[in-house]
């Protein structure tokens, strides 16, 4: 089963990219006076204390070690193996003659413990217990080629397990995707600092298991530079209390707000219907449901509570979004005229919005694009709206999933959403926060419209963009791993999302 992410949240909230890992390096390199070569051998026993505690019946390793300095943490994991009476085949890959002092001090310790150092001679032995990973770290500048490529196929198909050493080869540190072939592992190590990449896109299935080591640098030294992107997740929000306030005992459902959900054309009536439901359950103090007529009487079936207002054009939707305090727009709203004329609408309200699917694909039309100023706005695209916002195509969106999520959300002036593994929440200042919560069992119709209700309802009760967005993407991902956790992820449905809702958006976690 693949892991949910939710297993990571004991994982740092401060994530990196490859250059500022580098840079706290260099700091504890001159601040702290820790040499290359110490940090490399704490590098090195970090792992092994890793490898001892996850695999400790393994006798039979191999270690791989390519040139740079990933591969001088290899040889410091293959010496500690050595002394602790394991056996050891180590393989090297391109040049080693060349190595930095750091890593030549390594060799020699390896050498020293009686490591047989041998260059790869284009076969994996089929009897190791557990394979190392020293390839390449965050030095990775290109797609793994030729005999690099070759090795890391026979990695990849080798029966043992594997422990990668800081990242996964082949893994791109910065933007979390496999450079094809990729090494998969079993239990990634991670150091100094935790690399953004690996907690979205390809990140987590590459991974495996996510352990980080700081390697003993003073916290002030990991402090003293700002975060790329902040990691967040269900418990380290809660822990914070950065959901809902507790309600007070004098209080009436018109100090909760009131949803007006849009969405719903010919055929599509289920997305406007789930985004209702998901709103009511997180809380907004009224519901409504602008759609079409032939689905009123099926969302009024499943949910009484909503104010269901079947609408044939634009117009009819003004007395509604007088009364309403959010909108939430584009679950099943279709591209056509009737959606087109619902949204224009929309669009010439102030009052707080969520847009999500169809409302997106319009927007990207042109003569649609606008940003929205002040107006607090949140906008849900998966990867494949994120492409036609941004006139892309989805690979682009996918291949750096931080730079699409901060490009949309300064060009539109608002909350972005890019949904997917790993979902990151931007701002137009800059600002990113990834999910590390929720799981592959979220890859079912319907889950996107529960979002953009849960999104609405924060609004409604007095959240900004931004927050909101925080708080519910955190809330829905820790529902859908809730409630995937007793019967798995295939066979997940969005509805099964509602009672876990409910009960996190209440901080009953149990
Ligand atoms: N003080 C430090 O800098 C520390 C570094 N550490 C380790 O050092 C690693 C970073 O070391 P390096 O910067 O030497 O980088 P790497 O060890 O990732 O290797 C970079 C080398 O590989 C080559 N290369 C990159 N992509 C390639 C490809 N696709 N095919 C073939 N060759 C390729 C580069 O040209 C360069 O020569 C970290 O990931 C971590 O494992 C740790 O020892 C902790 C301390
Ligand atoms: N592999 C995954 N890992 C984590 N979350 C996922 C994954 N796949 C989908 N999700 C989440 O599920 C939701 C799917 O939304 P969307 O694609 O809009 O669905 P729909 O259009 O069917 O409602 C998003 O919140 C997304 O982040
Ligand atoms: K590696």
């Amino acid at each position: 089963m693949t892991q949910p992410l939710s297993a990571f949240q004991h994982l740092p909230a401060s994530l990196f990219t490859a250059a500022a890992v580098r840079e706290l390096d260099q700091r504890a390199l001159t601040d702290e006076q820790i040499p290359a070569f110490e940090l490399m051998s704490r590098a090195g026993q970090a792992a092994f204390g890793c490898l001892l505690q996850r695999w400790p019946t393994a006798q039979f390793l191999t270690v791989l070690a390519g040139p740079g300095n990933n591969g001088g943490d290899a040889y410091v994991v293959a010496a500690l193996a050595a002394i602790h009476g394991l056996d050891v085949n180590f393989y090297t890959l391109g040049d080693h003659g060349q190595l930095s002092e750091a890593s030549t001090r390594a060799r020699e310790m390896a050498l020293a413990a009686g490591v047989e150092v041998k260059p790869w001679a284009g076969v994996l032995e089929r009897d190791s217990d557990l394979l190392v990973d020293g390839l390449l770290g965050t030095g990775l500048n290109k797609a793994p080629a030729g005999e690099l490529a070759e090795l890391i196929e026979q990695i990849n198909s080798h029966p043992a397990p594997v422990l990668a050493l800081d990242i996964p080869t082949g893994l791109h540190a910065d933007t979390g995707c496999a450079l094809e072939p990729a090494v998969r592992a079993d239990l990634t190590v991670t150091f100094v600092a935790m690399k953004q990449g690996l907690l979205t896109a390809d990140g987590p299935d590459y991974c495996g298991d996510i352990a980080y080591a700081c390697l003993d640098i003073r916290p002030a030294v990991l402090k003293s530079m700002a975060a790329d992107v902040e990691r967040i997740g269900y418990q380290v929000l809660a822990e914070r209390h950065e959901g809902l306030a507790a309600r007070r005992g004098n209080v009436h459902k018109g100090r909760y707000g009131h949803v007006l959900v849009v969405g719903g054309d010919e055929g599509m009536g289920g997305a406007a219907a789930m985004a209702c439901e998901a709103a009511a359950r997180s809380g907004s103090g009224l519901v409504s449901c602008a759609t079409r007529g032939s689905h009123a009487q099926a969302i009024l079936m499943r949910r009484p509570e909503v104010m269901v207002k079947p609408v044939v054009s634009g117009l009819e939707l003004l007395p509604l979004l007088e009364r309403a305090s959010v909108l939430a727009v584009g679950p099943g709203l279709g591209q056509g005229s009737w959606g087109e004329l619902l949204l224009q609408q929309v669009l010439q309200s102030d009052l707080p919005v969520v847009l999500d699917a169809d409302a997106l694909n319009l927007l990207a039309s042109p003569g649609w694009r606008q940003a929205f100023g002040e107006r607090q706005v949140i906008m849900t695209p998966h990867p494949g709206e994120a492409a036609r916002l941004l006139d892309v195509d989805i690979r682009t969106v996918q291949n750096d999933r931080f730079a699409a999520a901060r490009d949309l959300a300064s060009r539109y002036s608002a909350v972005v959403v890019l949904k997917g593994c790993g979902s990151l929440i931007a701002h137009p200042d800059g600002r990113v926060a990834l999910c590390s919560d929720g799981n592959a069992g979220m890859a079912s119709g319907g889950m996107g419209d529960v979002l953009t209700g849960v999104l609405a309802a924060l609004l409604a009760q007095g959240m900004d963009a931004w927050q909101a967005a925080r708080w519910g993407v955190c809330l829905h991902s820790a529902a859908a791993d809730r409630a995937a956790h007793e019967n798995g992820l295939c066979g997940l449905l969005a509805t099964d999302l509602m009672p876990w809702l409910r009960r996190l958006n209440n901080y009953i976690t149990h």
